[in-house]
């Protein structure tokens, strides 16, 4: 089992993005802005949710890496520490989804 974590992958993205556009994927996809790579996340979205309804575990499995991947360089561009998002979940584990959408509503 792979002890590797998302903050891992954080790092790797904000290494990466400092490369040459013509050895990395991440420094091509960050030279070309927010709105490129915005899209792409929509796209790995999009990818992720067929494969969910396809109902293959390995599809679903890599799609959802693309999609992880892909947020942490859209979080990257924004200037957004992973450390933010992770604080926003933290912040919510003390009340239900339902409890939170109700209190939305009134
Ligand atoms: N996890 C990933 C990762 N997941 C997906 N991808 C790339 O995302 C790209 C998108 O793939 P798609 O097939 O969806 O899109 P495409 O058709 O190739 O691209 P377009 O035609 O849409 O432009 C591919 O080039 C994938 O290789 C990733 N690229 C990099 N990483 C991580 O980032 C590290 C550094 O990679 P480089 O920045 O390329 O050095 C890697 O070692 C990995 O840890």
């Amino acid at each position: 089992m792979s002890d590797f974590t998302l903050s891992d992958l954080e790092e790797i993205v904000a290494d990466r993005a400092k490369a040459s556009p013509d050895e990395s994927w991440t420094a091509k996809l960050v030279g070309q802005g927010q709105q490129r790579a915005a899209k792409k996340l929509g796209e790995e979205a999009v990818e992720t949710v067929i494969a969910a309804i396809g109902g293959e575990k390995s599809e679903l499995v890599a799609e959802s890496a693309d999609l992880l991947y892909h947020l942490m360089v859209v979080l990257n561009i924004a200037g957004i520490p992973l450390h933010d998002v992770m604080n926003e979940l933290a912040r919510r584990t003390g009340q239900s989804g339902l409890q939170e959408k109700a209190n939305r509503k009134s």
